[in-house]
C-alpha cells in the first residue's frame, strides 16, 4: 500500500484506483501540482501495488566471470620492433657498424690535427696543473670564508678558521712531498725497469692528459663526426595545439572551458624511424577530418607535410587517430635496398617486395591470383608502379608477359627482351585485340584443364597451384598483362566494348586460372576504367588523386568514407600511395625509388638470362611479331626450337627437343617424334640427322641425331630479315 500526496509529475498507468499495480520510483523532483483540487486536499488516493525500480539506462560495469586477476589489457611487445624483424635489425646493425667505422675513419685521418693541438695545448694545461695544486695547497677554497670572518672583525670565527687552514696547509704539503718523493722515485724505477714502449706510452699519456687540461672548453682538441640532426620530440602539447589550428570547430569546442579536452590513450612513444601518437579525438571529429587538412596539420607540427601521417585505427573505434610522424620526409628517406634490384629468380606464389611505408619497412605483395588496378593523376609515378610490378613478374621465368604501352613513349619497353606480346601507342589496336582475344581462348581453355584437374584431385581449390604451373606440358604457366593508359583501348570507338569484356573476364576468372592483369590509368573513371573491371580488382594502388570519386574508383567503395584518402597525398609526394592488397588493410607505400629506364633494364637482363636457362622465352622476345589474328596459328616451330633451347646448348639431341616441344605446346608437338623434326625442319634447310653427342638418361655419353643451335638461329635471323625488307 503506498500513499500518494502529490500527483508524480510522470504517472506510471494506473488502471483502476485500489487495484493491484506497479508504482516506479522516479528519480525526478515532485512538482507541485498546478491544481490541486480534488487531489491535493486531505488524504490522497489509494493504490495497492508494489514498489518498482525503474529500469536504468547507464548499466553499472559488468564484472565479467572467472577470475578478478584476469583482465582484459593489451600487452606491449617485450621486444622493440626492430629487433623482431629481421629487415629492420639488418638496417639497425648496418647503421651501427657504418656510425662506428665512420667515426673511427674520420679520427684516424685528423690524428696528426690532434697531436699538434695537444702539444700546443701542453704549457696551457701544465699552469692549470700547477695553479690547482698551489690552490689545493693553500687551502684557497677557504680564503673567501676567513675574508669575511676578518671583515665582520669576528675574532673567534677566524682564529678557528685560520687554525684549521695552518693544519690543512700542514696535512697536504706533508702529503704532497710524499707524493713527490714516490713520483720520482717511480719515475727512476721506471726509467730503469719498463720496457721503452709503456715508457713512451706513460710520457703520451702525461702529454694528453696536460694536453686536455690546457683545452678551452668550447675548443674540444677532437671534431665532431656526425652532426647529429635533431628531430623534435613530438608531444603531446604539440599535437594539441596542431590539431586545435585545423580550425575544427569541435575540437575548438572540446579544447574550450569545460571542454572534454584531447585523449591520449597511450604514451606518445618511438615506432620506427619516427614517432607515434594515438589520439582519442573529440566526439565527433573522424580522422579523415583530420586527413582533410594534413598539410595544415604539419604546419602546426612544424614538420615537413612529408613526415606527418595522420590514420585511422578502425580496430578502435571511429575517431581515432594514429599520427606518426617520421624524423624524415617520407619522399626524401632513403629506402633500404630492392631485393629484387641485382635480379633474382622469383617465385610469383609467393609474397614479393612491392615498397616501402612510412616507417621504411618493405611491404609484399603476391601477384598471384590477383588483378591489379593502379590510379593516379599525371606524373605521379603509375608507369613506374606498373613497370615495377611487370619486372617482378619478368623475374619468374614461367611467366608470359603481355605489355602493353597505350601513351607510346616506349615507357615498357625495357621489357621487350622477356615479353612474349608487346604494344606500344595506339596505332595496331586490332593487333592488341587479336592477342587479348587469344588470351581469353587461352582463358577458356585453362578453365576446363582446371575442371578436369580438380576432378583427378589435382586442382584442390579448383586454381592453378605451384605444381601446375610448373608443369610445361599443361601450359598453365603465369600469363601477366599490363596495360598502362588502359582508357585508350576502353574509349576506344571501335573496339572498346570487346576489349572490355575481355578484361572484365580476365579480371574476374584469370587469377584463379593464373591469368593476371594489371590494368593502370590516368582518369580514373567509369569510362576509363569500366565498373565491372574497378569493382572486381583484388589489388589496387592509388597514388595521388584529385576527388572522392576516383579515389573509389580505384580504392574501392566508400574507402574514402572510411578514411582511406588518396587525396590527400601532395604534389610531390611521388611513387607514393594507397596499397589495397587481397584481404588486407591499406596501407601507405613507396614503391622502389630510381627503379628508372636504365634500372629497369637491368633487371629485365637478368629475367631474359633466366628465361634463356628456363628455355622460356616466346614472342616478341624472340624476334616473333605479331602482324593479325592469323598469325597466331602460323608455323612457330623454329620460334619455339630456340624458346625451348638455351643458348648454352650448342647441339642439341631431336629427341630432347621434341619432349620439350611437347611441354610447350603439347596441343601442336604433342604426338610428335623425333624423326618428325627432321623431317619437319628440311623445308628450311637445316639439318637434323647430325651426330650429336650427348649423355642419356642413364648419365652414358653417346651419339643420337640431332641438330645445332646456331643452324636455326641462323635461319630465323635471315627470315626476319626477309621480313623486314619485304
Ligand atoms: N618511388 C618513387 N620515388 C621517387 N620518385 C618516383 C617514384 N616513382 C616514380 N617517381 C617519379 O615520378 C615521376 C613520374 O613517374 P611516372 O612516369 O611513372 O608517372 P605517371 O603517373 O605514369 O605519369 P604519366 O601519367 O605522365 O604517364 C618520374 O619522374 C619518377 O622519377
Amino acid at each position: 500500500m503506498t500513499t500518494h500526496d502529490h500527483e508524480p509529475q510522470h504517472t506510471p498507468e494506473v488502471t483502476e484506483p485500489d487495484t493491484e499495480a506497479q508504482v516506479f520510483h522516479l528519480p525526478v523532483e515532485r512538482a507541485e501540482p498546478a491544481d490541486t483540487a480534488g487531489a491535493g486536499e486531505g488524504e490522497g488516493e489509494v493504490i495497492e501495488g508494489e514498489i518498482v525500480e525503474p529500469p536504468q539506462v547507464d548499466q553499472p560495469e559488468p564484472r565479467g566471470t572467472g577470475s578478478a586477476l584476469a583482465r582484459t589489457e593489451k600487452r606491449e611487445p617485450i621486444l622493440p620492433s626492430w629487433a623482431k624483424d629481421s629487415q629492420e635489425f639488418a638496417d639497425t646493425a648496418r647503421w651501427a657498424l657504418g656510425y662506428a667505422g665512420h667515426t673511427a675513419g674520420f679520427h684516424a685521418v685528423r690524428c696528426p690535427v690532434y697531436i699538434a693541438r695537444i702539444i700546443a695545448r701542453v704549457p696551457q694545461g701544465t699552469l692549470r696543473l700547477l695553479r690547482g695544486l698551489a690552490r689545493w695547497l693553500t687551502d684557497a677554497e677557504g680564503r673567501p670564508v676567513r675574508n669575511a670572518a676578518a671583515r665582520r672583525e669576528d675574532a673567534t670565527e677566524y682564529l678557528k678558521l685560520s687554525t684549521q687552514r695552518d693544519g690543512r696547509i700542514r696535512s697536504r704539503a706533508v702529503l704532497t712531498a710524499g707524493l713527490g718523493a714516490a713520483g720520482i722515485a717511480a719515475f727512476l724505477l721506471g726509467r730503469a725497469m719498463l720496457p721503452e714502449l709503456v715508457q713512451w706510452s706513460i710520457v703520451a699519456a702525461a702529454i694528453g692528459g696536460l694536453g686536455w687540461l690546457g683545452a678551452p672548453a668550447d675548443k674540444p682538441i677532437a671534431s665532431r663526426a656526425i652532426e647529429a640532426t635533431r628531430v623534435p620530440k613530438l608531444t603531446s602539447d604539440a599535437v594539441t595545439r596542431a590539431l586545435a589550428a585545423l580550425g575544427i570547430s569541435q575540437i575548438n569546442q572540446a579544447m574550450g572551458k569545460g571542454g572534454e579536452g584531447i585523449g591520449y590513450p597511450r604514451p606518445i612513444s618511438r615506432d620506427g624511424k619516427g614517432w607515434r601518437a594515438d589520439i582519442d579525438l573529440p566526439h565527433g571529429v573522424t580522422p579523415g577530418d583530420i586527413m582533410d587538412r594534413r598539410e595544415k596539420l604539419a604546419s602546426g607540427l612544424r614538420r615537413p607535410t612529408g613526415c606527418v601521417w595522420p590514420e585511422s585505427d578502425n580496430a578502435e573505434h571511429a575517431g581515432r587517430l594514429v599520427l606518426w610522424v617520421g624524423d624524415q620526409d617520407m619522399r626524401k628517406a632513403k629506402q633500404s635496398a630492392w631485393a629484387l634490384r641485382k635480379g633474382v629468380q622469383v617465385d610469383l606464389f609467393q609474397p614479393q617486395p612491392f615498397g616501402t611505408d612510412q616507417r621504411g619497412r618493405w611491404v609484399d605483395l603476391r601477384l598471384m591470383f590477383t588483378s591489379v588496378a593502379i590510379g593516379a593523376i599525371p606524373r605521379m609515378g603509375k608507369t613506374f608502379a606498373l613497370r615495377e610490378l611487370l619486372l617482378i613478374a619478368a623475374l619468374d621465368p614461367r611467366a608470359e608477359l603481355h605489355t602493353y604501352d597505350l601513351k607510346g613513349t616506349g615507357d615498357l619497353d625495357p621489357l621487350e627482351k622477356v615479353t612474349h606480346a608487346h604494344g606500344v601507342g595506339d596505332d595496331d589496336l586490332d593487333l592488341h585485340l587479336a592477342d587479348m582475344r587469344a588470351v581469353r581462348t587461352e582463358l577458356r581453355r585453362r578453365a576446363k584443364l582446371i575442371r578436369q584437374l580438380a576432378k583427378q584431385g589435382l586442382a584442390p581449390e579448383n586454381k592453378v597451384t605451384p605444381e601446375l604451373a610448373s608443369t610445361k606440358s599443361l601450359g598453365l604457366h603465369p600469363i601477366v598483362i599490363g596495360v598502362d593508359e588502359c582508357q585508350v583501348w576502353f574509349e576506344h570507338a571501335k573496339y572498346g566494348e570487346e576489349f572490355e569484356e575481355i578484361c572484365t573476364d580476365l579480371v574476374k576468372r584469370g587469377p584463379a586460372l593464373g591469368i593476371i592483369i594489371m590494368l593502370a590509368t590516368q582518369r580514373p573513371d567509369a569510362k576509363s576504367l569500366p565498373t565491372g573491371i574497378s569493382a572486381n580488382v583484388s589489388t589496387r594502388f592509388c597514388l595521388k588523386v584529385q576527388g572522392q570519386t576516383e579515389n573509389d574508383m580505384v580504392l574501392g567503395t566508400s574507402k574514402y568514407k572510411q578514411g582511406v584518402r588518396a587525396t590527400t597525398f601532395a604534389w610531390a609526394d611521388k611513387g607514393i600511395g594507397y596499397l589495397v592488397g587481397e584481404g588486407s588493410d591499406a596501407q601507405i607505400v613507396r614503391t622502389v625509388a630510381g627503379l628508372d629506364g636504365p634500372a629497369a633494364e637491368k633487371v629485365a637482363a637478368y629475367a631474359r638470362h633466366l628465361r634463356e636457362q628456363a628455355g622460356t622465352l616466346s614472342g616478341h622476345a624472340i624476334g616473333e611479331t605479331v602482324t593479325s589474328d592469323e598469325d597466331h596459328r602460323r608455323d612457330t616451330l623454329l620460334d619455339d626450337i630456340l624458346a625451348v633451347t638455351p643458348e648454352t646448348e650448342a647441339k642439341v639431341w631431336n629427341e630432347t627437343t621434341v619432349a620439350r616441344l611437347a611441354e610447350l605446346r603439347p596441343e601442336v608437338y604433342g604426338s610428335w617424334e623425333a624423326d618428325q623434326l627432321s623431317a619437319a625442319l628440311k623445308p628450311h634447310g637445316i639439318r637434323a640427322n647430325r651426330q650429336v653427342w650427348g649423355t642419356d638418361e642413364s648419365g652414358e655419353g653417346r651419339n643420337r641425331r640431332g641438330f645445332h643451335r646456331d643452324d636455326i638461329t641462323k635461319t630465323v635471323t635471315e627470315r626476319d630479315r626477309g621480313r623486314e625488307a619485304s
